[in-house]
């Protein structure tokens, strides 16, 4: 279901809180319903084919559903659409990307694999100590193969 917010509601988006810039819009942190989220919009004065595009975005984020390791669609903000101003709102990943992620944590990685054998198991990603261990690497790519599963069945139903 496509939630559309009245643009009294927009005031879910919080202002100056960018969480970063894409090829073709930006994602700022805001707030549906009491829960942190991502908006992601177009640049301002940004190119049609850059709208275009996050509509496109837009239209698959809607036909993908739930799945626990794809990142949730709440709705979109589409009441000035035609000013070519949409809102996407998605569940916020509090650690940003993954790739960003791994490259700030690189310097306190801890490696579980010695002679090729695993030493340690610790299963739990736990937040109040960050650093990423090889069990963490493993989890996640578990992880991110069940979203690329889910996806790629999704797409063999269009
Ligand atoms: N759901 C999210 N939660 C937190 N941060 C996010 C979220 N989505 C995007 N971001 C941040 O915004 C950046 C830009 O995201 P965006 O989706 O626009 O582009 P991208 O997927 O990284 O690249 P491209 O535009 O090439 O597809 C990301 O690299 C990440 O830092």
């Amino acid at each position: 279901m496509l939630i559309d917010y009245t643009s009294s509601n927009v005031p879910l988006v919080a202002k100056n809180q960018l969480l970063g810039k894409g090829a073709f819009g930006m994602v700022i942190r805001g707030k549906y319903l009491e829960e942190d989220v991502a908006v992601k919009t177009t640049l301002p004065h940004a190119e049609v084919s850059y709208f275009k595009a996050l509509l496109s975005e837009l239209k698959v984020m809607a036909y993908i559903g739930t799945h626990a390791n794809v990142v949730r669609f709440f709705g979109a903000v589409t009441s000035k659409i035609r000013e070519r101003i949409v809102y996407v709102v998605l569940e916020l990943s509090p650690f940003g990307s993954l790739e960003s992620h791994l490259k700030a944590s690189r310097a306190t990685y801890v490696n579980f694999i010695e002679n090729d054998n695993i030493t340690k198991i610790k299963v739990t990603y736990d937040p109040a100590s960050p650093a990423v261990t090889t069990c963490d690497l493993i989890s996640w790519s578990q992880q991110i193969a069940a979203g690329m599963e889910y996806l790629e069945n999704k797409k063999g139903n269009i």
